[in-house]
């Protein structure tokens, strides 16, 4: 039996990785500082797998920006308009970031490649883009050097790629008359040339990632499959290729992938655990020797279960014998943090708790553990009787059950689920109240998180600044916020989230049943983290969250401040959830709090009151047979979290880094006053979908991006809103930025602002005329 990682996390244990990049980004460092600090990561994540006794560990897991970006430029699918940067940069790993994050220098002005999530995880990739005439060539040799780097540290790894069928699927199409997999022939022998070059550096395992088999797979998808992994194997007949797929079972596609002649078929067991007894059944593995048990949950902290694990483990062991199985966890460990051993403090995450969890570090651990009982009789080992103990005392914990939350829950009505009267008739009662001007202008919440409004928070918690000292500076940075907003000219203003160190963190540091970690960082874009709670109890909300901040900012103006809340299904979405009840029910107790929290806002005067929903798109299932039921449940979540206040209370939503189009109908059945939806990277594509649709209430289509430091022009803004105005009555249409504005510096936030509020005055006056 061997033990196998897909792939490790790649900030290192205290983001050395996002420092170094943020410095590199501001040239405080230089590109020998920022290829060092890299080179030291995977040397130290190597050595811990090793330690760990980690068989296959894997290689071309780290990436400076995203693993698809990363194969975009190993196979040169560059964008034309990259091709001034590609020229006046010297090296490749400068055209890369402008690739990821657009570039405004030297008289280059490029924007950023699109972002959107991957699968049903809060972790953002970089959309590969295709024309019709695409050509492939091999561009960067990463993967090669980082096998050979490892092998230089004494350590034969698994270099890890991501499968082309994925990587074309996961793309765009730039330009009409083609399918992007019609680009297979030409991509393959880029791919093939890299299999060489790995082959002839004496790489043993490959590891494919092709997590798009846990979708819908159309014939000529299945197709692609075969061909593909056919021609590798035939071409390569002594590369041992390891085929991965995660985050579901193989569903439609398993007779596909049981026809390939590859090494080894990783099965997700902790999302698709059915796919084992139909694996297993006689005969059905064909040509492949292995198979690689995902055991260990790879996407959620909770410790693994050794007797649930070891039951998959034996079955399969009976079955095709010790050496045909490697163990592993059920997809890469990017999606979790670090270490457990850097909590340290029991007033954060409580030692009650703490026994319950693992992070990446300690997934290693229990691989190499099960390793060993599932080669012994493992019932009366201490390991597995200590584990045991673990989840028995996680069972029967007092700190989980409240009686009263699952009363409240037994006693929704279906009134609870909808406003009091129909948008029209809403909208009259608050136009009255609002008396907004068309193309009225806000922002999605955030003002810039600057160092100085970190450090403070930072010196606060560490108790080096005193709690009015903090509440002092947070007064002045939301008093400066309202006074800008005023003079920018903005109609709906915000208190800015200074106060917050995340939008969901915040949240879950005020509920009862979640809990949270101190150096729980996990990658969300490029050198962005977030440091998603734990939620391991019934959830309330003992005392109001945000009231006194947007109660304050609405002292300080005549207009109408926006309250700002994260919502129900993007608060359960972007935690750690609990997996001892359906997420269904974890998600309507989080709606209930909220529900509590708008209420009490609605009480104070707030008649604007934003419930940000930006997740709700990823926690879509990957099969859409099973998109029915999350939608009922997600967007109930929602309404019930809303329902509750007056007709002339104007509830907005938000979403960003998704593909909505799909999910049209259940984003009307929201029923949201306003959404405010990123649109600018796709150039507004998104909006055919609501104009197609008919979609009944406002919306605020994003008309700058905010990823990017890059500062709009007026003529583009307009542009953008006149193709809004296209497709929508411009009655219906808010004017505002993509997203929040906390990764952004203030110079380039209150350009930006002021261009788009030019923009939307001009809008005012051109109404009516026709656009050209
Ligand atoms: C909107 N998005 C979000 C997602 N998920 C979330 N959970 N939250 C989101 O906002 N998913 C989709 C998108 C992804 N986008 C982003 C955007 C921005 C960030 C981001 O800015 N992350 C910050 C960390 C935010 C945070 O929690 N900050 C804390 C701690 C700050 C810190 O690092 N402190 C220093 C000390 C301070 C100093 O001396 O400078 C330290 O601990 O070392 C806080 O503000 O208190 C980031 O920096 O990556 C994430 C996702
Ligand atoms: N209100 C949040 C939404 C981000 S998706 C913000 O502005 O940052
Ligand atoms: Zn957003």
């Amino acid at each position: 039996m061997k033990t196998s990682n897909l792939g490790y996390p790649r900030i290192g244990a205290h983001r050395e990785l996002k420092r170094a990049c943020e410095k590199y980004w501001s040239n405080k460092i230089s590109l020998e500082d920022l290829i060092e600090a890299g080179k030291s990561i995977r040397a130290e994540n190597w050595k811990l797998q090793q330690e760990k006794e980690i068989d296959l560990i894997p290689s071309n897991d780290f990436s400076f920006y995203d693993q698809v970006l990363d194969t975009t430029l190993m196979v040169g699918a560059i964008p034309e308009r990259y091709k001034k940067a590609r020229k006046s940069n010297k090296n490749l790993l400068d055209l890369y970031f402008a690739m990821a994050r657009g570039l405004q220098k030297d008289g280059v002005d490029v924007i950023a490649m699109e972002m959107t999530k991957w699968f049903d995880t809060n972790y953002h990739y970089i959309v590969p883009e295709f024309t019709k005439d695409q050509e492939f060539e091999l561009v960067s040799q990463k993967i090669v050097e980082e096998f050979q780097e490892a092998k230089d540290l004494g350590i034969q790894t698994k270099p890890v790629l991501l499968g082309p069928v994925t990587y074309l699927l996961l793309g765009k199409e730039k330009e009409e008359g083609f399918h992007r997999l019609d680009l297979l022939p030409k991509l393959l022998p880029v791919y093939h040339s890299i299999l060489k070059m790995l082959a002839d550096a004496g790489a043993t395992w490959i590891q494919f990632d092709e997590p798009i088999l846990s979708t819908d797979f159309s014939e000529k998808e299945k197709e692609a499959i075969g061909k593909v992994y056919n021609g590798i194997t035939e071409a390569f007949p002594n590369l041992k290729i390891l085929l991965a797929s995660y985050f579901g079972d193989y569903g439609d596609n398993l007779d596909t992938v049981l026809n390939l002649p590859v090494c080894a078929l990783h099965l997700d067991l902790k999302s698709g655990a059915d796919d084992l007894d139909k694996v297993l059944e006689a005969g059905r593995l064909n040509q492949i020797t292995s198979l690689s048990l995902g055991v260990i949950d790879g996407r959620n902290i909770w410790k693994n279960d050794f007797e649930s694990s070891l039951r998959f483990i034996q079955k399969a062991k009976e079955k095709l014998g010790e050496e045909r199985i490697i163990i592993s966890p059920s997809c890469s460990l990017l999606h979790v943090p670090n270490d457990l051993d850097l909590e340290q403090n029991e007033k954060v995450l409580s030692t009650e708790v703490k026994d319950w969890v693992a992070f990446a570090k300690q997934k290693l651990e229990e691989l190499q553990s099960l390793k060993i009982l599932a080669n012994t009789d493992y019932k009366s080992q201490q390991l597995f009787l200590d584990n045991a103990a673990s989840m028995e005392k996680r069972r029967s914990s007092k700190l989980i059950h409240k009686t009263k939350v699952k009363q409240r829950l037994e006693h929704l009505e279906a009134k609870d689920y909808r406003r009091e009267s129909s948008f029209d008739k809403r909208k009259i009662l608050q136009d009255e109240h609002l008396k907004l001007p068309l193309f009225p202008t806000t922002t999605i919440g955030s003002f810039p998180q600057t160092k100085e409004v970190r450090q403070k928070r930072s010196q606060f918690k560490k108790g080096e600044l005193t709690e009015q000292g903090y509440v002092n500076f947070l007064m002045e940075q939301t008093f400066e916020t309202i006074r800008l907003q005023e003079n920018i000219g903005l109609d709906v203003p915000v208190h800015g989230e200074f106060e917050r160190n995340d939008m969901v963190e915040y949240f879950g540091e005020q509920l009862e049943g979640f809990t949270f970690t101190q150096n729980g960082w996990v990658q969300s874009y490029g050198s962005r983290c977030v440091k998603p709670p734990i939620i391991y109890g019934d959830v309330s909300r003992p005392v109001p969250m945000t009231v006194f901040w947007t109660s304050f900012a609405q002292s300080l103006t005549n207009r109408p401040v926006k309250g700002m809340l994260t919502g129900p299904v993007t608060i359960l979405q972007w935690s750690f959830v609990r997996d001892d009840q359906a997420r269904s029910v974890t998600c309507e107790q989080i709606a209930l709090a909220i529900l509590d929290e708008v209420l009490d806002l609605e009480k104070e005067g707030i008649s604007i009151i934003q419930v940000d929903e930006p997740a709700i798109r990823e926690g879509l299932p990957l099969r859409k047979k099973d998109w029915e039921k999350y939608l009922d449940w997600a967007i109930g979540a929602f309404k019930l979290s809303t329902s509750g206040v007056k007709d002339s209370t104007q509830i907005h939503t938000h979403m960003c880094y998704s593909e909505f189009n799909d999910i049209i109908q259940s984003i009307a059945d929201m029923d949201a006053d306003v959404i405010t939806i990123e649109c600018s990277r796709s150039q507004m594509e998104l909006l055919d979908a609501f104009s197609e649709f008919d979609y009944p209430n406002d919306i605020g289509p994003g008309v700058y991006d905010i990823h990017s430091p890059r500062v709009p022009s007026e003529e583009e803004i307009i542009k953008l809103l006149q193709k809004a105005e296209n497709v929508l009555p411009a009655s219906k249409l808010w004017v505002n930025p993509d997203c929040g504005l906390k990764t952004r510096g203030w110079e380039e936030t209150i350009s930006a602002l002021k261009i788009m509020v030019s923009a939307a005055q001009q809008m005012r006056e051109t109404v009516g005329q026709p656009s050209n």
